[in-house]
């Protein structure tokens, strides 16, 4: 069966993995990025975009200052932004995110906030008065925004913002301002020095009166000279983990008046005189976060592919030890631990792709819904967004650091990509939510279930299987080798599972309060419990939206496909295998059986595992790694990479030469 990557000149042994695939790794992508249409359009944007010289790097950025990597970034925005029409469908999100991808990678770029949240909000909860004027402007990029809500005191707790914006009837205006030093606007993606504009967070007042927190628009600098306005503070907030290209950035604002119709009234509303009118639902004015969770689900599932794809090519191509003795040494993708690590990796990146193509669907609808009056569909994907985020992002940052570690020492140099990519994925454990907080929220969400489903009440999608009725013995092991069968009773299992923590945890809550807490109080004693049930929960979403992507999937594809959720369904009750055993639904001698399958899965995947990152199609600039790279040639890159070191501009440094050479020399005359 044809791997679409073997070219003459490849490293022999990746090039030998290649020729044991078992399937058409094009048909994988294919399916993988919705049709092959959109197959061959990702591969016309990476072959337009590398023969590009505005978007060369005679130098990689591992080696220049944070300024150099931020200009250079900022030149090849203007130029997918002049030309972008040249690349793809400007029109087309993933088009786009494609190009940006290649075009500028991961970093941060000027534009990724105005993109990724203001827009959105503008779009999402902004009245026709605001929108007719911004949108157009913002879209044509007259004007660049940045999505201002976090404070240097309040990020998770939005109800207490600082930042007011006070109504003023006489003038119809809103008056922002920052009354503490805690209340600063602090970490906003391109608030420092890109953007000019700013939807901000503050607590509205009517009267005196407290309404909660809103979104405003605000200019911050001035169109023609990108001078900050009278009145306003703004700056970038010093380097940081990763995302070196963004200048995540504070902002004070000093009794700054806005007109009335700058407040992003399409579901809460101000009139005139000050009456003010709630949304139809509550949350509403929180719809951009779930945007952002659930479009965070693609691009987490895309690094952790990353990661997985220099890992196991670098591993095919790496020989070191002997398994046996008297034969050549091996591949390390050969030892079991090193697949161990690696093939779950792989498997979890294509269980987040997958579940996102759901999760897109359900958004769909759900923005569909509100437009006609209905918001029934939010609390559900609300909780479910809030559990996948906290989940996929930290499953992604565990995998990558695996990845990372299975590449050995050169896994810990930038060279990899590996440092990097962690850095930049890691971030989203924090951002729009931080994880214990968003899986509260599910777990909120949870303890709803579990009373709708003991009063025999209908149940929402994500939690629609809290009403089947348990078997009480797991059927794991039991199937006779029916694949069919024994992956639902995996997924039979995990569901059982979820559901009794949710109850357990349900029923410690009740007790915590029954002994005289207050509800609120007894919560926090048990929030350990509810976030593992929310987690658990998640898992079992994620387990299903894997499963019905298999199970429909063309016939050419499902049998790789099958073995891989086999591997990803065994790799997760093993895992979770305390939780099966805990209340006797499976026994020790079912989960070892379970372990004995996902050694087998490990052998079964060994001769697909470079075809199936293969089939990812990232191409080698998006990789960005010396060790992942297509062609296997890793050493002699290696090589090249390291000369770039701005310490090999010389052979001898400077400092040597100030410091190190006379502190020797001084060192030889005391003899
Ligand atoms: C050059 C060309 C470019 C081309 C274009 C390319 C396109 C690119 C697009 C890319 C798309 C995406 C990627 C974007 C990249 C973005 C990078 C991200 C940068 C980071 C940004 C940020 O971090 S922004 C700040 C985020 N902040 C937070 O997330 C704060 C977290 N806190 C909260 O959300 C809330 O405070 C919290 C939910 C924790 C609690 O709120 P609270 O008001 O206290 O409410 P509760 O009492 O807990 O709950 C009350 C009820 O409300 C329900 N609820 C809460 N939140 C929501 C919600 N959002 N929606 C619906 N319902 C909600 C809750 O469940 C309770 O319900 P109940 O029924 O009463 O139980
Ligand atoms: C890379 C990056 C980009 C960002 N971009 C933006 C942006 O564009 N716009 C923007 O507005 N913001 C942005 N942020 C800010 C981000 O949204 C917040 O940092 C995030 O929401 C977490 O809030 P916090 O910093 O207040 O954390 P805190 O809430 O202070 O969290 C600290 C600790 O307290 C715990 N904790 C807090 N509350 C609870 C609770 N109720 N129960 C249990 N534990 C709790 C947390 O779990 C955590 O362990 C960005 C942050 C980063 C890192």
């Amino acid at each position: 069966m044809p791997n679409r990557c073997i070219k003459e000149g490849d490293n022999p042994d990746l090039t030998k993995e290649r020729k044991t695939c078992t399937f058409d790794t094009d048909e994988l992508t294919a399916n993988l990025y919705g049709s092959r249409n959109n197959m061959e359009r990702r591969r016309e944007i990476t072959k337009k975009i590398s023969a590009d010289p505005d978007f060369a790097d005679p130098i990689p950025h591992d080696f220049l200052s944070r300024e150099k990597c931020i200009e250079a970034t900022a030149k090849k925005t203007k130029a997918v932004v002049q030309r972008g029409s040249e690349f793809c469908d400007v029109t087309n999100y993933y088009e786009m995110l494609h190009l940006i991808n290649e075009a500028i990678g991961i970093g941060g770029y000027p534009l990724a906030l105005h993109y990724g949240m203001f827009l959105p909000a503008l779009e999402g909860q902004a009245e026709k008065e605001l929108t007719d004027d911004i949108i157009p402007r913002a879209k044509n990029l007259e004007v660049i925004g940045a999505y201002a809500q976090t404070e240097m005191g309040h990020g998770t707790n939005l109800r207490e913002l600082e930042t007011t914006a006070t109504y003023d009837k006489a003038t119809q205006e809103f008056i922002i301002n920052t009354p503490t030093r805690s209340a600063m606007k602090w970490w906003p993606g391109n608030l420092g020095k890109m953007s000019n504009y700013a939807v901000v967070t503050c607590q509205l007042f009517i009267d005196g009166r407290k309404i909660g927190p809103h979104n405003f628009l605000v200019q911050l600098r001035c169109e023609k000279t990108h001078e900050p306005l009278p009145g306003i503070i703004v700056g970038d907030i010093g380097p940081k983990m990763a995302f070196d290209t963004n200048d995540n950035g504070f902002l004070a604002l000093d009794n700054i008046r806005v007109p009335r119709k700058n407040m992003l009234m399409k579901h809460a509303k101000v009139s005139p005189d000050g009456v003010y009118t709630p949304p139809m639902h509550a949350k509403l004015n929180y719809g951009t976060m779930v945007y952002v969770r659930a479009h965070m689900l693609y691009a987490h599932g895309q690094f952790l592919a990353t990661a997985a794809i220099v890992a196991t090519r670098y591993s095919a191509v790496r020989r070191q030890g002997r398994i046996e003795h008297g034969v050549p040494e091996v591949q390390i993708l050969d030892y079991q631990t090193q697949q161990h690590r690696i093939f779950p990796q792989i498997a979890r990146a294509y269980a987040i792709i997958f579940t996102y193509m759901d999760i897109k669907d359900q958004y769909d609808a759900m923005i569909k819904g509100i437009a006609e009056g209905q918001t029934d569909l939010l609390p559900d994907l609300h909780a479910i967004t809030s559990g996948l985020k906290s989940v996929v992002t930290h499953m992604a940052g565990l995998g990558i650091e695996q990845c990372r570690m299975a590449c050995g020492g050169h896994g810990y140099s930038d060279a990899s990509g590996l440092p990097k990519l962690y850095g930049v994925q890691i971030g989203g454990c924090t951002y729009e939510g931080e994880n214990m907080v968003m899986l509260q929220q599910t777990a909120r969400y949870l303890m709803k279930a579990v009373a709708s489903a003991l009063q025999g009440k209908p149940l929402s999608h994500s939690v629609a299987y809290f009403g089947k009725k348990s078997s009480g013995k797991s059927r794991i092991g039991k199937e006779g080798g029916d694949i069919a069968r024994e992956h639902e009773a995996m997924l039979e299992a995990l569901e059982h599972a979820a559901c009794r923590l949710s109850v357990e945890a349900s029923q410690m809550w009740e007790k915590r309060g029954r002994g005289g807490e207050t509800k609120e109080r007894a919560w926090n004693g048990v929030t350990v419990e509810m976030n593992r049930a929310a987690r658990v929960h998640t898992r079992v979403f994620m387990a299903r939206s894997f499963h019905r992507r298999v199970t429909s999937s063309p016939p050419s594809i499902r049998p790789v496909l099958t073995d891989l959720l086999s591997l990803y369904l065994h790799y997760e009750c093993v895992d979770m295998a305390h939780h099966l055993l805990e209340d006797g639904f499976c026994s020790g001698e079912q989960i070892r059986y379970l372990k004995s399958r996902l050694y087998e899965d490990l052998t079964t995947l060994r001769p697909n595992a470079v075809s199936l990152v293969d089939s990812f199609d990232q191409s080698d600039r998006e990789l960005n790694s010396v060790l992942g790279r297509r062609d296997g040639n890793v050493y002699e890159a290696l090589y090249q990479w390291a000369r770039k070191s701005e310490l090999n501009y010389t052979d001898v440094l400077p400092a040597v030469q100030k410091y190190v050479m006379p502190m020797m020399e001084e060192n030889r005359s005391k003899l």
